[in-house]
């Protein structure tokens, strides 16, 4: 059952057509079969049940013709009023009836030998052995009656014996006829008994064909319709992802449970979408880095000075059309000291020191650059030079009072300015700067505005 189920589907297909053309088949088979046997019923129906019964009607139209003999001789006693003489009428009657016996002697005779006799052939038989003894019955019953009449002895009483043997004779006729009519009978009731389990047997076996055609169908469109939806859902899926320029959510992969065209398919499918996601996932994070390294400094984490350019230019948009903000400039105070006397790598210490510091007491709107060497600079919007200048003279005293294990103090100095109207980056940044060499130049750890 596994095998089958890792077969091709033209095989799967070819092996359910297969069980239904073979039950098709033993249906035709037995149809055939019963038609044959049907067939043969009615021919031996036709071939001996219908002239037995014939015979049966005319062997009943001479018992009553013989018996209208046998009463006329019987009341008249007078030959000169019946067209034959007794022993005449009688012959012709005895011939009439031999006639008629051999001939379903003929009939059963020929029907026995044939093997056509399919039913009750022993009974068949005992009619053959009924109608002979008969014959010697009726032979020995001629012989008296003509003896009797020979030598005129038909007297009352030698009629009411003759009249007896007529009616053994009679009761012998009516047993073969009796029997005769039974098994005509019950042979049309077995051939009507066969035709109906063959009407039954045939409906039945044809409603399970169509039954096992309708679920085989159903079945094959269900499989075609499961794995097609799924090989779908995974498209769609796909296509999505590509669209949305997202990773593809929750992508599937189960190792299927049997192998046929549609299951390598669908498994096909599954393993490229997990490639493609995997690869869109890759490929974000990469774009990540890429952000990061494009506009961040690698050493504080701080914007770096491309992105200053590029935010100072969008802020300077901004305030063409109204808007107001504040840069301030900073630098650490003798860092040249601090690297000359602790090495360059306690000087990076510090600036990174400085950067975390600032970061985290910066509004959500401000945002810090790292513009070279120790030199940074703050972005306010929408602040004017007081309240920037009120902010970077806190700034200025946390970082004063900084102390950070394994460094040394330090201090900043910085130079504030606002936006002015026809301001460009160059004139604003060289506002900033020379505010804060003034903040230099004025003893540093100071804040100035320009
Ligand atoms: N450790 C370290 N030092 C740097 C970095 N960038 C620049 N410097 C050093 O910073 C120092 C700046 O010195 P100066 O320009 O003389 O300024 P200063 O010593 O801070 O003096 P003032 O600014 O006048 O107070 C130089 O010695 C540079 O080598 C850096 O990324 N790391």
């Amino acid at each position: 059952m596994q095998q089958w189920f890792n077969v091709s589907l033209q095989r799967k297909i070819s092996g359910l057509l297969v069980v239904l053309l073979s039950f098709l088949f033993v249906v035709i088979l037995y149809s055939i079969y019963k038609l044959k046997l049907i067939d043969a019923e009615m021919h031996e129906v036709a071939e001996i049940d219908v002239p037995l019964t014939e015979m049966v009607s005319e062997l009943e139209m001479m018992q009553l013709r013989q018996h209208l003999l046998m009463e006329q001789f019987r009341l008249n006693g007078d030959t000169a009023k019946v067209a034959l003489k007794p022993e005449q009428a009688f012959a012709a009657q005895r011939d009439g009836l031999k006639q008629i016996l051999a001939k379903a002697q003929r009939v059963l005779n020929k029907s026995l030998q044939r093997h056509q006799v399919r039913f009750a052939a022993t009974e068949h038989q005992q009619i053959l052995a009924s109608i002979e003894q008969f014959h010697q019955q009726s032979d020995s019953f001629e012989q008296q009656l003509k003896l009797a009449l020979q030598q005129d002895q038909t007297n009352n009483e030698q009629w009411l014996k003759f009249e007896a043997e007529a009616a053994t004779l009679d009761q012998s006729i009516v047993a073969i006829l009796r029997h005769m009519e039974t098994l005509t009978l019950e042979a049309s009731r077995y051939t009507d008994k066969h035709e109906n389990e063959f009407m039954l047997v045939n409906t039945g076996l044809g409603l399970c064909a169509f039954a096992i055609g309708v679920y085989l169908t159903f079945y094959i469109l269900q499989i075609f319709r499961q794995r097609i939806g799924r090989i779908q859902a995974q498209i769609k899926n796909v296509q999505q992802s590509i669209e949305q320029g997202e990773p593809i959510s929750n992508p599937e992969f189960v190792q299927p449970e049997h192998k046929d065209e549609l299951t390598e398919l669908e498994h096909d499918l599954k393993m490229m979408v997990q490639r493609l996601s995997e690869e869109i996932s890759n490929r974000q994070e990469i774009e990540q880095q890429l952000l990061v390294l494009a506009t961040r400094d690698k050493l504080t984490g701080a914007y770096n000075r491309h992105k200053w350019d590029e935010q100072l230019r969008m802020e300077l948009g901004l305030a063409e059309r109204g808007g107001v903000f504040s840069i301030a400039l900073l630098d650490v105070d003798f860092f040249k000291k601090v690297n000359d006397q602790f090495g360059h790598h306690t000087g990076d210490k510090v600036l990174q020191a400085l950067t975390a510091n600032l970061s985290q007491r910066l509004r959500k709107t401000d945002t810090l650059f790292r513009l070279g060497g120790e030199e940074f600079a703050i972005l306010l919007p929408q602040q004017k030079v007081e309240m920037a200048c009120q902010f970077a003279e806190l700034l200025r005293e946390q970082v004063a009072s900084l102390q950070v294990p394994d460094l040394p103090a330090f201090t900043i100095s910085i130079g504030v300015t606002q936006y002015q109207p026809q301001d460009d980056a160059d004139s604003i940044l060289s506002r900033a700067d020379r505010a804060l060499y003034l903040a230099k130049h004025s003893g540093r750890n100071r804040v100035e505005a320009g």
